[in-house]
């Protein structure tokens, strides 16, 4: 492909992208995908080429663009290379029109802007690149990573970005598992012991189901619930590939979760949970996702935050631990949630958290992208009385 139509594939998916998230459609790397499935004759330099400029134009613009082209024009103001690549030429861009409209540049929607600085959230950081971390599964010989740099936490690994991860032996073995430094952090504030009865009450595909089964030795009894069929469905095969036997998955539906959680009332020696929320702490990964979130959409999931706290409470058995915790930095779907459990909770006190990253929010610690170099995570840990 010509740099011209390069930059005109780019645009076009940008349009995709920009309409899904308008209308609630796919995340912008399924489109990603797909777009390229559809056009064969992009060679791997074309691909990553495109999706650079993409995912450059996505970072620049706090707010939803008017168009791909608009998203593509804010990015020339300061590559005249690219800015030369609107030369009408067959498949590459029209040439610029002035006063053409462009995308603002910025961290995020103006709402949510203010929502950041009311959390004190430094907003620096927040949408750049981030790194490729692993974790070692304790349950397998330690894997040969002769390039990875040692994180902050134990078993924790930095890979040299573009490693294709899929294709290490180790991926295959079992012994390495994808997952954010601070991910793996935050998962430490709930105490998991070999014999213990833990449940993870929102597992998803089971990122922090498969830590804490390594910190059990695979010993003892780890309910993962869900309310997605399809996140839940991928734990099995992961526990399989990981060594881990000793997960129950259940899928709850939404409304009735209480009943069916019924029978593990007053039994966890702990429960996660890793609650649905905004994912403001997540835009290095998924930097379009803040042109989705909406105000009502917050509000939502604040509802949905709270319910889920309730939830998970009741299976604490007495002085069993609670832990909470929300990939958002956002005071309303972290701190402010567990102040509003301890005053909808009497008997519940808050234990201190010795973690290798993050600083005091409320009741818990924060972690964010600018000075932890994780992702953004709030967490907290609550003991139930005896
Ligand atoms: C932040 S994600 C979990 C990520 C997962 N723990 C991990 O480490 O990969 C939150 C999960 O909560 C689930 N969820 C939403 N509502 C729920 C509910 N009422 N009960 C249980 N899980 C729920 C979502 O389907 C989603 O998978």
């Amino acid at each position: 492909m010509t740099p011209a139509a390069r930059t005109q594939a780019a645009i076009d998916l940008l349009d995709q992208i920009i309409t899904a998230a308008r209308k609630g459609g796919a995340a912008a790397d399924t489109l990603a995908t797909r777009f390229f499935a559809q056009r064969r004759y992009a060679g791997s330099k074309d691909r990553r080429a495109v999706r650079e400029l993409v995912y450059a134009a996505i970072r620049r613009a706090g707010d939803l663009p008017v168009s791909g082209r608009a998203a593509m024009l804010a990015l020339t103001d300061e590559d005249t290379d690219l800015a030369a690549t609107f030369d009408g030429s067959p498949y590459g861009p029209a040439p610029i029109d002035a006063g053409e409209p462009r995308a603002t540049s910025g961290i995020a929607p103006a709402w949510l802007e203010a929502s950041l600085a009311k959390s004190d959230v430094p907003l620096q950081s927040l949408v750049d690149r981030a790194p490729l971390d692993i974790r070692a599964n304790s349950l397998k010989p330690a894997p040969d990573l002769p390039d990875a740099v040692e994180l902050r936490v134990s078993g924790g690994w930095r890979l040299p970005s573009g490693t294709n991860i899929e294709q290490l032996p180790a991926f295959a073995d079992g012994a390495i598992e994808v997952q954010d430094e601070g991910s793996q952090i935050v998962g430490l504030a709930l105490p998991a012991q070999p014999g213990m009865n833990i449940v993870d009450l929102c597992a998803g595909a089971g990122g922090k189901t498969l830590a804490l089964a390594a910190r059990m030795n695979n010993e003892g009894v780890l309910i993962a619930c869900d309310t997605e069929r399809t996140r839940l469905s991928r734990l099995a095969p992961r526990a399989e590939r990981a060594g881990v036997s000793i997960v129950r998955t259940r899928l709850l539906n939404p409304g009735q979760e209480a009943d069916m959680l019924a029978d593990l009332v007053g039994q966890a020696d702990g429960v996660l949970v890793d609650a649905p929320c905004s994912g403001t702490g997540t835009w290095r990964r998924n930097p379009e996702a803040r042109w989705r979130l909406t105000p009502d959409r917050l509000t939502k999931l604040q509802a949905l935050q709270a319910h889920v706290l309730d939830l998970g409470a009741a299976l604490v058995k007495p002085g069993g631990h609670l832990v909470y915790i929300v990939c958002s930095l956002l005071d309303d779907e972290g701190a402010g949630q567990v102040d509003a459990f301890l005053a909808r909770h009497s008997g519940w006190t808050v234990d201190l958290l010795g973690l290798p990253a993050g600083r005091p929010r409320g009741e818990g610690l924060r972690l964010d992208p600018g000075t932890d170099g994780t992702d953004g995570f709030f967490v907290a840990r609550l003991r139930a009385a005896w």
